[in-house]
């Protein structure tokens, strides 16, 4: 009998490796949520941020300081994507350049922030602000005819609790003091569920029971999120209890404990006055 030739296939060349995604992230960079390196920004010739390097770990609280005009806010402008570098690195959760991406889009990744005035929707219940603040497809329904869900409650419930409002969460939120204003304005990041908060200002016209409360609430938020706050009340900063960077010009003049930055000569030359 004539054997039928049976073909067997050739083994299949080895298929050269798909080069990765994303080239991996440099050890600089591992664990970081925020790294800035040698970032500059003037405007009409004036650095307001000149070469400035930065670097906030995953879950961690830093607490930024520095004279009016350091470059605070154009630090958090540029890490928002409201003002674009004119060179230096900018890299979110170690690999997205956030150079590269607009400020709606950063918002959405992850970066939540307040600014110093709140911005609460007066007529409507603390709740309500909450809950049309919830990330999702809510956005822009009118509280009065989105019906809430009990995840949406729970979370609600959640939040109301850290920013010390359960007892004021039906009343309308014309009716807080200013501090109460700022805790909802936090709550509403919160509800954003965001990776990192950037909080400017938060104890600006508060009363000292509001200042010492608004740093154990940032503590309380601190344990789950990142958060770099911007601030001029060293009392309120030690009550923070975190890592302190101290602006300059542009520049990071000196970091380490509100101990150590405040005794570094510089510190006490151009931000102190003495
Ligand atoms: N859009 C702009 N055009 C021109 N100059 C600007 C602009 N934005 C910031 N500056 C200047 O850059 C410098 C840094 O300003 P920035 O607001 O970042 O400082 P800051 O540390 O936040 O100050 P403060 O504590 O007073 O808020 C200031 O001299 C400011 O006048």
């Amino acid at each position: 009998m004539t054997e039928i030739p049976v073909k067997i296939p050739a083994e299949p060349k080895s298929a050269p490796k798909a080069p990765p995604k994303h080239a991996p992230v440099p050890s600089a960079r591992k664990d970081t949520l925020l790294y800035l390196d040698g970032v500059s920004r003037s405007f009409d010739g004036f650095k307001a941020i000149n070469e400035l390097s930065f670097v906030l770990m995953k879950g961690e609280m830093r607490a930024i300081i520095g004279p009016n005009g350091a470059g605070k806010t154009t630090m958090m402008d540029i890490i928002t994507g409201k003002t674009r570098p004119d060179k230096g690195d900018v890299f979110f959760m170690g690999d997205v350049d956030l150079t590269k991406h607009d400020e709606p889009t950063i918002a959405q990744m992850g970066i939540g922030r307040k600014f110093q005035k709140p911005t609460v929707f007066e007529t409507q219940t603390v709740a309500d602000n909450l809950l049309l603040s919830l990330k999702g497809e809510r956005r822009g329904i009118p509280a009065l005819f989105y019906r809430s869900n009990k995840p949406d409650r729970q979370r609600i419930d959640e939040i109301l609790e850290v920013i010390r409002l359960e007892r004021r969460r039906n009343e309308l939120a014309a009716f807080l003091s200013h501090g109460q204003k700022q805790w909802l304005e936090i709550g509403m990041l919160l509800a954003q569920d965001p990776k990192l908060l950037l909080v400017d200002e938060p104890v600006a016209g508060m009363t000292d029971a509001e200042t010492e409360e608004t740093a154990r609430l940032l503590r309380d938020i601190a344990v789950d999120h990142s958060v770099v706050v911007v601030e001029h009340d060293m009392g309120f900063v030690r009550d923070l209890g975190v890592k302190v960077t101290c602006l300059h010009e542009g520049h990071v003049l000196s970091e380490g404990s509100l101990d150590h930055v405040s005794a570094d000569p510089q510190v006490i030359e151009v931000y102190l006055g003495r």
